[in-house]
């Protein structure tokens, strides 16, 4: 993998990026540049440097050496910024349709450039403004299938994965999910961040004995189960789509952990966003949880029963137990990461978003009821039609 070690750290402003894009020859010369930083996640800077008369543009993505959410009381490894390019480029060896290109990368300068997906729109923002994306659940159900297919013990040579797995230990970032996703919202912890009229609804999840215990053995599943390579943080706000293009974005959280986690990141912000919409225009989200569900395991059977370079694969009963396992851990996975955009550090728009503070503060009551059932009953819900079960029974 190309990581080129050419400079000395030190954040871009706009006109460096201008400058670093044109000594790396990324326009043709003179070219006039025009250039954005148009970060808006939680922790990195995203320049945006376009050729004003081709329109042709490209990103050049910054890690801080501090959460930027937070600010620099909040130290975070440089180191996030190789794990991003490396996962970027793995990633784009099995499903290239679903990522940006890799331009170039630079560990020292903790830069990635890529392509500009401009053209494309980040999916939270799409199913906010009640868009549907027809593609979004068969495309991001087949890159889940592939990337962890290829990357496990099943998919690839065992003593390559190992050190693969190896390539991807990415400890300050894992922390954050350990104690963002699954440890600080069941606790009084001074990250929670929720609206005062709340308080009664999160102190009777602090109190709840038997949540917590499932929470605990979800994060221990996320601690200690290096199964394949995963995204490790697969929001809306980290796919770009289109009506018929999906990309994902932004994988520095990537590592290898259990297979259900993508998945669960991903139903749960589709159930968020299902809270934020009125009744009536539910539908499409459901569907996209049980396609994403349907594509993941069609696809991933096939693959086993094809591919596989495990001996055991071809034992019969082995896959569904696989595939059943995953199931039940991506709805508690969900659970946890429904609750933790509720109540947690790191809010999502589509709650946040809701104008009238009655109708939001219902629709976070009901995401924290939804949250917990998924986390507590994980074990029933026997197919995706349970999350509309589950949703509609924690409504009121
Ligand atoms: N390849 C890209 N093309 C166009 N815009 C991008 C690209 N990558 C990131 N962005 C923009 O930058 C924003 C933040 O990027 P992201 O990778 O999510 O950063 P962070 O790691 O800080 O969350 C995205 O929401 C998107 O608007
Ligand atoms: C202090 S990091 C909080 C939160 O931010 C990350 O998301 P993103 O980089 O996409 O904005 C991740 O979900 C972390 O849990």
């Amino acid at each position: 993998m190309t990581i080129v070690q050419s400079a000395v750290y030190e954040p871009l402003t706009e006109q460096k990026a201008t400058a670093l894009a044109v000594r790396l020859g990324l326009f043709r010369d003179g070219a006039p540049l025009a250039c954005r930083e148009i970060g808006d996640g939680n922790l990195n800077l995203v320049f945006h440097i376009v050729d004003q008369e081709t329109k042709q543009g490209v990103i050049i993505k910054q890690a801080l050496p501090y959460a930027k959410v937070v600010g620099e009381s909040w130290p975070l490894t440089l180191k996030r910024a190789v794990i991003e390019s490396n996962a970027l480029r793995t990633f784009a060896s099995y499903v290239p349709q679903y990522v940006p290109k890799v331009y170039y990368s630079d560990e020292s300068l903790a830069i990635t450039v890529m392509e500009d997906l401009s053209r494309l729109q980040i999916a939270r923002k799409g199913l906010i403004e009640g868009k549907t994306y027809p593609l979004l659940s068969r495309h991001i159900g087949e890159f889940i299938a592939k990337t962890a297919f290829y990357t496990s013990d099943f998919g690839m040579n065992q003593q390559e994965k190992k050190k693969l797995a190896q390539s991807f230990v990415n400890p300050e970032l894992c922390k954050i999910t350990e104690d963002l996703v699954f440890t600080d919202p069941f606790f009084d912890h001074d990250t929670n961040n929720f609206e005062d009229e709340l308080r009664p609804d999160v102190e009777a999840l602090w109190e709840d004995d038997r949540l917590r215990l499932e929470a605990a053995k979800l994060k221990r599943k996320f601690l200690t189960e290096a199964d394949v390579l995963l995204h490790g943080d697969l929001h809306t706000g980290s796919i770009f789509a289109s009506d018929d293009e999906t990309k994902v974005i932004d994988p520095e959280f990537a590592f290898y952990g259990p297979i259900g986690f993508d998945l669960g990141q991903f139903f749960a912000n589709l159930l968020l966003n299902a809270l934020s919409r009125p009744e009536a225009e539910r539908q499409p989200l459901f569907v996209h949880i049980d396609s994403t569900w349907k594509v993941f395991t069609s696809i991933f059977a096939e693959l086993w029963q094809t591919e596989s370079v495990e001996t055991y694969a071809a034992t019969p009963g082995l896959l569904d137990e696989v595939l059943r396992q995953a199931f039940i851990d991506a709805v508690g996975f969900a659970g946890c990461e429904v609750i933790r955009r509720t109540i947690g550090l790191a809010h999502v728009a589509d709650l946040d978003g809701i104008e009238q503070k009655a109708e939001r503060l219902a629709a976070k009551r009901h995401a924290l009821r939804l949250g917990r059932r998924l986390i507590v009953e994980r074990a029933e819900l026997a197919g995706t039609d349970g999350f509309r079960r589950l949703f509609i029974e924690t409504e009121r």
